[in-house]
């Protein structure tokens, strides 16, 4: 099958024709939906929906990427393991926004460096998993894997997917990005609302560091407009939305050609990412992906071999086009430092120039005796060390983080300076999949980050 995507004379039919190829291939971490009329229903109905977001702006989130990957830039992407239907409301959505806005501002100030965010939001709504089927006891019932699919209740109606809900998905992210938008936009992130960004979340010593940089970013802003500076540009903020590309019936029907180009855009975000167990060079979602023009990203884990990485730049940035094609490594604390600098150099060498960042959580999953998943904050802020070490050793960019995190005072990774010890763990354990920084962590992780970006 010739790559149709690529070709200088393609139609916007060949270049549908190209988008149903994967059809073909293995789509792994699928869910089995009983209900095929209803899947088909609820295709049709998602494909006629409008697109979520706009060609034009997945092209500037590209351009944006193409400054992170050479280093002017540091991208800062973030938000829940899996959103929930029941978590859209006005102050989750606020406060994840709120945190992401803080950590933009430790980075961009301490690192003096532009900082693009962009939210694990808006459609993180599909999980992959690594059983298909889940025991309690004598019941053995299909895995829960995410809104869109399945529900978390544990009794055999709740648990099969359910077609519905991919219509749901969209209409949650359609209303979580509409709010998104409005925050970002309409003024409630001006930079000179930096102190309010911090209200609403309990003192702790992260946020009293956060106040202390917030009161020297307000004297420096005060001081330009007395200088007459022109602030109108500070009311908004470039916000984009980002999840994992994982769940065919939903991706597929929000692809759509763009009239400007005849090109293929998914609308149903800026960034989509291909995780590490959908990452086969041949399987249906790395075929997909490299059809649309979307910035994509790739999760690496500790078993990418450099040829592994060198194979996916050829399929999925044949072109070398800057801002197109990130890699995400998520290798382990114990393992980074062996297994990223190879790759880093192997990819530098053949001339490639992908935009690397780190996901320090999901190498790091440890399951307490007591049954909670969890992460060690530690063993995160040593993934991370081990991040900027490795790209220092071999000459490369650290270009941004990836972290599940919350701007709610969960307790679901353990330690950081409030010490959440395992037998705390189950005060606020909300997480339905992964557990996710609380907003202190986040803080005090954005604080790492500046200082090793300043070395
Ligand atoms: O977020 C990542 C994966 O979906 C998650 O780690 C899978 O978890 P499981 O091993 O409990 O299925
Ligand atoms: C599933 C995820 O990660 P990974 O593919 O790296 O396991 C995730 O980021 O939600």
């Amino acid at each position: 099958m010739p790559d149709l995507s690529s070709s200088p004379d393609r139609t916007p039919e060949d270049v549908l024709a190209g988008l149903d190829y994967w059809r073909t291939l293995v789509a792994k971490q699928q869910p089995q939906w009983l209900n095929r009329d209803g899947l088909h229903t609820a295709s049709s109905e998602i494909a006629a929906l409008p697109p979520l977001v706009f060609a034009g702006e997945v092209d500037q989130l590209r351009e944006r990427l193409a400054t992170a990957a050479r280093g002017e830039a540091f991208l800062l992407q973030g938000g829940d393991c899996a959103e929930t239907f029941a978590g859209a409301t006005a102050d989750q959505i606020r406060n994840r926004v709120k945190t992401l806005l803080q950590m933009a501002v430790v980075l961009t100030y301490g690192a003096s460096m532009p900082v693009i965010k962009v939210g694990r939001m808006a459609g993180q709504f599909a999980k992959p998993r690594s059983n298909d089927t889940e025991t309690r006891g004598e019941v053995t019932l299909p895995a829960y894997r995410g809104d869109i699919v399945n529900g978390y209740e544990f009794t055999p109606e709740s648990r099969e997917a359910n077609p519905a809900r991919l219509v749901q998905g969209y209409h949650t992210a359609a209303s979580t990005l509409n709010l998104i938008r409005a925050f970002t936009q309409g003024g409630f992130a001006d930079l000179r609302q930096v102190h309010d960004w911090n209200k609403g979340f309990t003192s702790n010593p992260a946020n009293a560091r956060y106040d202390k940089l917030a009161k020297e970013i307000d004297r420096a802003v005060r001081f330009m407009v007395a200088c007459g500076a022109d602030f109108a540009e500070m009311r908004r903020t470039e916000f984009y939305v980002s999840h994992e590309a994982l769940l065919f019936d939903y991706e597929r029907p929000m692809t759509r050609i763009d009239s400007r180009t005849g090109a293929a855009y998914n609308t149903s975000s800026h960034f989509l990412w291909i995780g590490e167990r959908t990452r086969d060079l041949d399987g249906a979602h790395v075929d997909f992906l490299s059809r649309v023009r979307n910035p994509i990203g790739v999760k690496l884990g500790p078993s990418t071999a450099p040829d592994d990485a060198l194979r996916l730049i050829d399929k999925l940035d044949p072109h070398r086009e800057p801002g197109r094609l990130t890699f995400i490594t998520r290798m382990g604390a114990g393992t980074i430092r062996d297994a990223l600098p190879p790759l880093l150099a192997a990819v530098r060498d053949s001339g490639a120039t992908p935009l690397w960042v780190t996901d320090p959580m999901h190498g790091n999953g440890i399951t307490t005796p007591t049954g909670y998943k969890t992460r060690r904050f530690d063993d995160v802020m040593d993934e991370l060390k081990g991040f900027f070490e490795a790209h220092r050793s071999v000459g490369t960019y650290p270009g941004g983080i990836h972290v599940e995190l919350t701007g709610d005072d969960v307790t679901e990774c353990l330690g950081g300076s409030e010490n959440i010890d395992e037998a705390t763990l189950a005060t606020r354990y909300e997480s339905l999949c992964d557990p996710r920084l609380n907003h202190m962590q986040s803080l005090e992780l954005a604080f790492q980050v500046a200082e090793e970006l300043t070395k």
